[in-house]
């Protein structure tokens, strides 16, 4: 039978089962090209300054299986491995002799080490120690895990499987860096796996202090289930090389796995939809995708507007927009809310009666008034509902220079009078306020003041007439920010460096203003990937 890649998947089982490599049988000497050949730093380089694995090298752990090799050495798929993004790499070959697996440790050795990843060799603690690799991996019935410490010295990374928090407790205790647990899926790469349940894997990350990988039957399609289990990477054989392409089967599964570590995080942008797509609830998602949150939307009107101006604007009813705000937080609850243009009383209220409903984290508004354009987008009488009953309930207000004038009451010539309208407007609101500068005045500049203290932010000035959308963008990157769970100071100067280079890549659409390239910083993302 073969087990040539690239005809899919097949079960490696019906391989004859390997004699172990135990580390019983001895190695005499240190290979030629041994330990002096070994990573310049050595195994420490992987240690955090409290002499702990640094959890990140365990993020996506490749496993070897030569049997399923086509043509290829193992050589070349673990470099494939590696250049894909795996960040340890284990060589587990259990049907090669001692001097072969020397060789292929010292071969393996060289392609982690020129990336920077280090080598773990599994079972044969001689052949790991000869070959110069990084550390071994033991299971319960190889070598006892503190005679293996004993033998590999303090910096040699040593990894022990464990079934059972009682397992991984004494493992720990005998000098173990992290803990294999699996098998945490049904895996056709081991005959003689046991299984650990999701409640076991969680209980075992809970108990122990060193870091934990999962194993067994991992893949691209169910590595989202181990969310929340404490675990802080993923090791794997066959959702690598059993792949037809090692690289792009790594790189895909490592975006998973720190997708599936980091969570991923949500914003809402309760807001107007523009047609010509450069503001509104289309700026929003655009603005939120690009800074790496999922977007959700309640749209508060529908506007027919394009870069010279807006031709008409159909509110929504304020029930419907209540229906939209409690779809999205009954099911998938944003860890920001962003509300932009909303020209009514009842949907204000709406809205100021559902932030008090769902309670989220950060509410940020920005009080859209009049468009860049200078058409009105708010009625008169709204302006006093939104002071009084929607701008209190946010975490920070993000009001433009004629918005800023309205909400203290005075003209704003000056920069210090940029500051005393934030300080005097926040101060009546409980809430921090971002006076964004331009207009002629303090271009590219902004004051926040927030716990009585204002703080400048220098934007970089971009010579670009298409400023259409800049507002709702900054404040939903700002959301954005927050949802990943910056702080605020951080989250506005990032905001304001999406906005920069949002400008800077000189969109030119329309005959009027027009809008920014929200997408600027992804295209490199999508002609770079690794796939061919
Ligand atoms: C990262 C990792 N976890 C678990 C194992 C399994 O080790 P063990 O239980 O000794 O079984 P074998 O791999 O030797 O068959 C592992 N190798 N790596
Ligand atoms: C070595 C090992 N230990 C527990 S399960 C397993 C096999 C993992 O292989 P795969 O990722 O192909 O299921
Ligand atoms: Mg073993």
């Amino acid at each position: 039978m073969s087990f040539a890649r690239g005809a899919g998947e097949r079960d490696p089982r019906a391989v004859a089962a390997p004699e172990a490599a135990g580390a019983a049988a001895g190695v005499a000497a240190a290979h030629p090209d041994g330990p002096a050949a070994a990573h310049p730093a050595g195994p420490a380089a992987f240690r955090l300054a409290d002499g702990g694995l640094d959890p990140r090298t365990l993020v996506l752990y490749a496993v070897t299986d030569r049997r399923w090799l086509d043509g290829t050495t193992l050589e070349e798929e673990v470099a494939r491995a590696v250049e894909g993004g795996a960040t340890m790499v284990q060589l587990r070959e259990k049907d090669l002799g001692r001097d072969e697996l020397l060789d292929e440790a010292v071969r393996l050795r060289e392609v982690c080490h020129a990336v920077g990843v280090p080598l773990i060799v599994d079972d044969d603690v001689e052949v790991a120690v000869a070959a110069g690799a990084d550390g071994v991996h033991v299971g319960q019935s190889d070598m006892e895990a503190g005679a293996v410490r004993a033998l590999i010295g303090p910096d040699m990374i040593l990894g022990v499987s464990a079934q059972t928090v009682d397992e991984a407790l004494l493992a720990q205790e005998r000098g173990a860096d992290y803990l294999g647990v699996g098998a945490v899926f049904p895996t056709g790469s081991k005959d003689d796996a046991l299984d650990v349940d999701r409640e076991t894997l969680a209980a075992i990350c809970a108990a122990v202090s060193i870091p934990v990988v999962a194993i067994g039957g991992i893949g691209r399609d169910n590595v989202r289930e181990l969310a929340g289990t404490g675990i802080v990477g993923v090791a794997t054989i066959s959702a690598l090389f059993a792949r037809p392409d090692v690289r792009l089967a790594a790189h895909d599964l490592l975006v998973r796995t720190r997708r599936m570590l980091d969570g991923v995080r949500c914003a809402l942008t309760i807001a107007g939809s523009d047609s010509s797509g450069g503001a509104g609830v289309q700026a929003d998602l655009k603005t939120m995708q690009a800074n790496g949150v999922f977007g959700t939307s309640a749209i508060t009107a529908l506007t027919a507007q394009n870069t010279r101006g807006v031709t008409s604007i159909m509110d929504v009813t304020p029930e419907f927009l209540g229906e939209q705000i409690d779809a999205v937080f009954s099911d998938i609850r944003p860890d920001a809310v962003k509300v932009g243009m909303v020209s009514a009383t009842p949907l204000i209220r709406t809205i100021a009666e559902r932030i008090d409903r769902w309670r989220p984290e950060h509410v940020v508004v920005d009080p859209v008034m009049v468009a860049t354009s200078g058409a009105r987008l708010i009625s008169e009488d709204a302006v006093g509902t939104l002071v009084a009953e929607l701008l209190p309930r946010a975490t920070v207000i993000t009001p433009n220079r004629p918005e800023a004038e309205v909400l203290w009451g005075h003209e704003i010539q000056t920069e210090k009078d940029m500051e005393l309208a934030a300080a005097e407007v926040g101060r009546r609101l409980g809430c921090a306020v971002l006076v964004k500068g331009g207009h002629s005045l303090a271009d590219a500049s902004d004051v926040l003041w927030r716990d009585g203290e204002c703080r400048w932010y220098r934007g970089r000035r971009v010579e670009n007439p298409n400023t259409h959308g800049t507002g709702c963008t900054l404040s939903s990157a700002i959301a954005s920010n927050l949802a990943k769970g910056f702080g605020l100071d951080e989250s506005v100067m990032r905001a304001k460096d999406y906005v920069s280079g949002a400008l800077a890549a000189m969109l030119d659409l329309g005959a009027g203003s027009g809008p920014m390239d929200h997408g600027f910083d992804l295209a490199s993302r999508f002609v770079e990937g690794p796939g061919e």
